[in-house]
């Protein structure tokens, strides 16, 4: 039986794919697989059965890689999964930081008793005025699956938009409109752009790049938007060109003290990802990569091991996958362990990811215990582990 434990809610249509050889345990400490959506991981001790964890969702800063890359642990997201639904709050976001909506409707709840509300309304709507996007230019930081699909929705709604990406994947560059500006220089899109989003993951190289420098660049009234994570963006930086009127309005998923005492900050409690649909197919991507994984070694979509994928296990076949450290001599102590044994090879994949490396192999007979046992003493392997 292999254990799956929810750290977070995780959609049904996701949980119910597990074949019956799995079961939903409330015991973190017997689990075998993890499901978690922002749940922080980073202060928890994982048991020795936890194979792999699956991130439903994007962002992986709540789970600490490297550690679990040490401990054999295969961590997974599900990349575009909930980008849909974070692309229509975006877009959201943008009428809210252009219109007086959000004052408009706080002025409305207040005035709900007064028999003359539409009379008032006339009136007053004259200080929720605001202006349109239609013709703005709207600055994209990071082209990934969000950020490129708030680009070419922003031009289907007539917006003059830029990009900037420095490591835009080939694939998101094939998706992106060619009507969306190529800018190489970040600082070009703070000075040029009436809005501004920020679709990048928070990471070190990307924590505060939104600082007191980039506040000073952008134009008068700029929109910022920020969907991706609280640590990108300054946050005194930002309450100060707020207060001096030189940021109009910050919206932002993400709701930290510092945060919410910003006047002009429109804050939301990180709803961006958090539609039924994004939820299902979140759920259903995350369970799909646990469960290859577990039942075939297969690595698909890991944020901290290379991308390895052999097919199912061979019908009545045997398959070993070993983690290790991605240093020379470590394949070879590999296959002689298992040619020591008389074992014979019939397909080996090796693949590296920084520091760390996968191998999966499959043999001609059941795992000798020899052979595992001599795995397992070699320092540089992480975990050995007999898949079928
Ligand atoms: N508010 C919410 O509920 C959600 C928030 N997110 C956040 O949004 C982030 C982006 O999500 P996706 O687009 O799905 O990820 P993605 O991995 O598809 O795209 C990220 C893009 O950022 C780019 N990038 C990395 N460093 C950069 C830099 N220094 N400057 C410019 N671009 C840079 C990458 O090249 C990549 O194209 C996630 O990491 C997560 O933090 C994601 C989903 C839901
Ligand atoms: O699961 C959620 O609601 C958060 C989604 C998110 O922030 C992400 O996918 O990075």
């Amino acid at each position: 039986m292999q254990y799956i434990h929810c750290l977070n809610n995780i959609s049904k249509y996701g949980t119910d794919l597990l074949p019956d050889t799995y079961e939903l345990t409330e015991e973190f400490d017997k689990s075998t697989g993890v499901l978690v959506r922002s749940a922080a991981m980073h202060d928890m001790e994982f048991p020795e059965s936890l194979l792999a964890i699956a991130r439903a969702g994007a962002g992986v800063n709540n789970i600490p890689l490297d550690r679990c890359a040490e401990e054999g642990i295969v961590v997974f997201n599900t990349p575009g999964a909930n980008a849909n639904a974070v692309k229509e709050i975006v877009i959201c976001g943008l009428l809210l930081g252009s219109r007086g909506i959000v004052e408009g409707i706080e002025w409305c709840r207040e005035n709900a008793d007064d028999e003359n509300i539409a009379k008032a309304a006339e009136k007053a709507k004259k200080a929720f005025a605001g202006r349109e996007i239609l013709g703005k230019k709207l600055g994209v930081i990071g082209l990934g699956a969000i950020g490129a699909q708030v680009a070419n929705t922003a031009i289907d709604l007539g917006m003059d938009v830029y990009g900037y990406d420095p490591y835009v994947s080939v694939g998101a560059a094939w998706r992106m409109s060619s009507e969306v500006h190529h800018v190489t220089n970040l600082d070009d899109i703070f000075r040029e752009c009436d809005y501004i989003t920020i679709h990048v993951p928070a990471m070190e190289g990307t924590i505060g790049m939104v600082d007191a420098h980039a506040c000073e660049l952008m134009k008068d009234g700029a929109v910022f938007l920020n969907f991706s994570r609280d640590t990108l963006v300054a946050n005194a930086a930002m309450a100060a060109a707020l207060e001096s009127g030189k940021v109009h309005a910050y919206i932002t998923d993400f709701a930290v003290p510092e945060v919410m005492r910003m006047n002009g900050a429109i804050v939301l409690p990180h709803l961006g990802a958090s539609t039924a649909e994004a939820e299902d197919n979140c759920a259903i991507m995350a369970v799909r990569e646990l469960v290859n994984y577990i039942e075939n070694g297969n690595i698909v979509n890991s944020v901290n091991y290379p991308a390895c994928d052999m097919g199912a296990c061979p019908a009545g076949g045997h398959r070993v996958a070993v983690m290790h450290k991605n240093v020379p001599n470590t394949v070879s102590q590999i296959t002689n362990a298992f040619g020591e044994e008389g074992v014979n090879i019939e397909n080996l994949t090796n693949k590296s990811r920084g520091d760390f490396a996968y191998t999966l192999l499959d043999i001609d007979q059941e795992a000798p215990e020899a052979a595992i046992a001599k795995l397992n003493s070699i320092d540089d392997i992480r975990r050995v582990r007999v898949v079928c």
